[in-house]
């Protein structure tokens, strides 16, 4: 087997879109001595960033830097946006929001400029795992899914007052329904649903979402059937400090997938 890569001696051009709470943590997960980052917001600028974060003002400045690869972590209408002409400029993307690909012309423009320039493009596990055996059994005439979300009242707050609701002590049950759906009505929550679904297909899955004050942390719930047997998973994840709807372990999951694209060029 042929040795993997010797990592960079010099830091490595990396991309992030949106620099919320997940850039934030990627950029302390990937500090100075390992990447440089060029970070395009809506704004095209942000407050007090670490030396190593540099924002570009516009995709076409992104594209000129040619970054390793780019990390998208803004929200389902930045992949719209930006994944296709990065994926098209052959700039491997990595993507968070996942609820995106629901939209059946976002993901087919996607995986078009992919075709086109054999570059690839990845959904990170996020604030799930277990989709290696959800993959393996998916394909099975009788596997049938079933994801739960519970998330406290915190990560609903905006959603609960425009529907005059509130789950301060009892649970609300918000949706039941397909994944494509649950992430379309709630693109900042459910992208996990559609992470999902992308593994399971053509399994069916179902999709219920509780906001449920007798939660302390984002709990994600995955229940499979087959022929091969039962699986049950539950992630119990430490909410960000300052986005209560994200979960810690989505950073490390965009992180690991970076690594993993990166095969070894990254300290
Ligand atoms: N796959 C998964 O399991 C998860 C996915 N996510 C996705 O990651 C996204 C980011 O999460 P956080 O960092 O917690 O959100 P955040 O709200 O803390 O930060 C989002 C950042 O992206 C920027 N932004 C939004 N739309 C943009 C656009 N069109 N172009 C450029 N910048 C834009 C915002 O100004 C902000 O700086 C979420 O909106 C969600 O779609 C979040 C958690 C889990
Ligand atoms: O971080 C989480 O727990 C999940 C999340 O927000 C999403 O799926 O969009």
């Amino acid at each position: 087997m042929a040795a993997p890569p010797a990592p960079s001696a010099v830091p490595i051009q990396l991309g992030m879109i949106g620099f919320g709470v997940l850039g934030r943590e990627l950029a302390a997960i990937f500090g100075p001595d390992t990447a440089l980052w060029r970070v395009l917001t809506r704004t095209g600028s942000f407050g007090q960033v670490p030396r190593h974060v540099n924002a570009v003002a516009n995709i076409e400045a992104l594209i000129a830097a040619r970054p390793a690869a780019v990390i998208e972590a803004a929200g389902q209408t930045a992949v719209e946006a930006y994944v296709p002409r990065l994926v098209a400029a052959g700039i491997p993307v990595i993507i968070a929001s996942t609820g995106a690909l629901a939209n059946p012309a976002v993901a087919a423009r996607i995986e078009a400029a992919h075709r086109q320039s054999r570059t690839p493009y990845l959904t990170a596990p996020g604030a799930i795992g277990g989709l290696d055996y959800v993959a393996s059994v998916a394909g099975l005439p009788d596997a049938r899914l079933r994801y739960i979300s519970r998330k406290p009242p915190a990560a609903w707050a905006e959603e609960l007052a425009a529907r005059g609701l509130s789950a301060d002590r009892e649970a609300v049950d918000l949706f039941e329904g397909t994944a494509e759906a649950a992430t379309l009505l709630y693109p900042r929550n459910l992208n996990a649903a559609l992470t999902l679904a992308l593994a399971c297909r053509p399994a069916p899955l179902s999709v219920r979402i509780i906001a449920d004050p007798a939660v302390t942390g984002n709990v994600h719930e995955i229940e499979v059937e087959s022929v091969a047997g039962r699986a049950q998973f539950r992630f119990a994840n430490v909410p960000s400090p300052d986005n209560p709807k994200t979960s810690r372990v989505t950073a490390l999951s965009l992180a690991a997938a970076l690594r993993g694209l990166l095969a070894g060029s990254l300290r």
